[in-house]
């Protein structure tokens, strides 16, 4: 990863005087653009959209714009390092593919591309619980790759407990515990597309593979799917959750656990006391409190209250290098791409996420360069100014 981006700038300008005129897209308003061309409504709808008005989502890129990098110049930063350590684990860069359900409804390859595509760029892939392919197949997939899986809080513990016990026996290395969705919110655009993918089976291969989830139905999916599909509705989520609770997580696992969703900084103490390993900063991605604070804007208040405890992630509204050098610098020890790579999915499967990875890494290192950084791991707030 020394010059990596220059690599890339160079791969691109070696096509003059003729680029292919049918080259992926580069900018990320255009990946958004081209995959709305390509998906119906509903799946468009049900990826780009938010909860309520969407002022979450606003207040996710707006934060971002808030902050400024000062470069600093003369540094010698000739070579860059974008390592980051985690959890006893050397990583290649500080991205990681957010963990993001129904895939299926994007592309037919779904999770088993863009895992994929994942492991060959080296980002680690977080398989959501609301995968449609199943978490061993998406591991199968994947060879030796980084891999980490993310745990919706059934409330039928046997389940929660049989998820856990399957990713741990199927190569994941942590646990993504995601607090902010016990139900899902108020989605304007879903509501009126009338479009809920789960309902038509997509999303729900880990529940159907599931020996114990297949134990609690009167007939199989496969005899009576109408009936599973009930039954996952019934207990996909559990509001009625305390932090108490964390107990029955951290005895049913030796991975190291992350609770995801974590706006507050109250709420990092308490992730504290109660013994977790990380914290992502996340408001999904403005998909569930419509007017819930930037994820961007949470981000310092978390760090100050965890200090250097545990390592603390982020996501809602990474987009480019430059977003996730202002995370770095505000205290992120690694961020999560989302959307941007379901758009590349969308557009050109497996070679969309790849691509999208692959600008993002080599603007992410032009950027430490250009600011007068050379280590993704060292960023802190001293190359950042906010602006209102
Ligand atoms: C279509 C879609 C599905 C998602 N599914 C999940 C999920 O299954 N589990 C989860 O923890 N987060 C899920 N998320 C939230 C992402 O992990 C992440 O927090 C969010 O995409 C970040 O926002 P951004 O993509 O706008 O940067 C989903 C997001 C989208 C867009
Ligand atoms: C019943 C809620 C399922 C949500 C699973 C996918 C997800 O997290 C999303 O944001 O959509």
């Amino acid at each position: 990863m020394s010059n990596y981006g220059n690599q890339i700038q160079f791969k691109v300008y070696q096509t003059m005087p003729d680029p292919d005129p049918d080259r992926l897209p580069v900018v990320y308003e255009e990946w958004e653009k081209r995959a709305r061309e390509v998906l119906e409504d509903g799946p468009y709808d049900y990826i780009a959209g938010g909860a309520g008005g969407e002022s979450t989502m606003d207040a996710n890129l707006e934060a971002f714009k808030k902050w400024k990098i000062v470069p600093r110049m003369l540094r010698n930063v000739e070579s860059r390092d974008l390592k980051v350590e985690l959890f006893g684990h050397t990583y290649a860069s500080p991205l990681m593919l957010a963990p993001i359900g129904v895939q299926s409804i994007i592309h037919p390859d779904g999770e088993l591309a863009a895992a994929k595509a994942s492991a060959e760029m080296e980002v680690p892939y977080i398989t959501s619980s609301a995968s449609t392919r199943t978490l061993e197949e998406i591991a199968d997939a994947m060879g030796d790759a980084p891999r980490w899986f993310q745990l919706y809080w059934n409330k039928d513990p046997e389940v929660t407990a049989s998820f856990l016990k399957r990713a741990e026996n199927s190569g994941y290395s942590a646990i993504v515990v995601t607090l902010d969705t016990p139900m899902m919110a108020w989605r304007e655009k879903d509501l009126k597309n009338v479009y809920l993918p789960f309902l038509a089976g997509e999303g729900v291969g880990n529940y159907l593979s599931d020996p114990i989830f297949r134990s609690r139905l009167e007939k199989t999916p496969e005899e009576d799917p109408a009936s599973a599909i009930m039954h996952w509705t019934q207990t996909f989520g559990n509001p009625g959750l305390t932090w108490e609770d964390l107990t029955f997580i951290k005895e049913h696992t030796n991975l190291p656990i992350l609770l995801k969703g974590i706006l507050h900084p109250e709420d990092a103490k308490l992730a504290l006391e109660h013994g977790v390993d990380g914290i992502i900063v996340s408001n999904h991605g403005g998909r569930q409190v419509d007017g819930a604070l930037g994820a961007l804007d949470a981000l310092p208040e978390v760090c100050e209250a965890v200090g250097d405890q545990i390592p603390v992630l982020m996501d809602s509204g990474i987009r480019r290098g430059a977003d996730v050098v202002k995370a770095l610098s505000l205290g992120a020890d690694a961020v999560l791409v989302g959307r941007p790579c379901m758009y590349g999915l969308a557009v050109a499967g497996e070679r969309g996420v790849r691509e999208v990875l692959q600008n993002m890494l080599a603007d992410l290192d032009l950027t430490i360069a250009l600011a007068g950084e050379t280590a993704a791991g060292e960023l802190d707030s001293s190359v950042l100014r906010k602006s209102e």
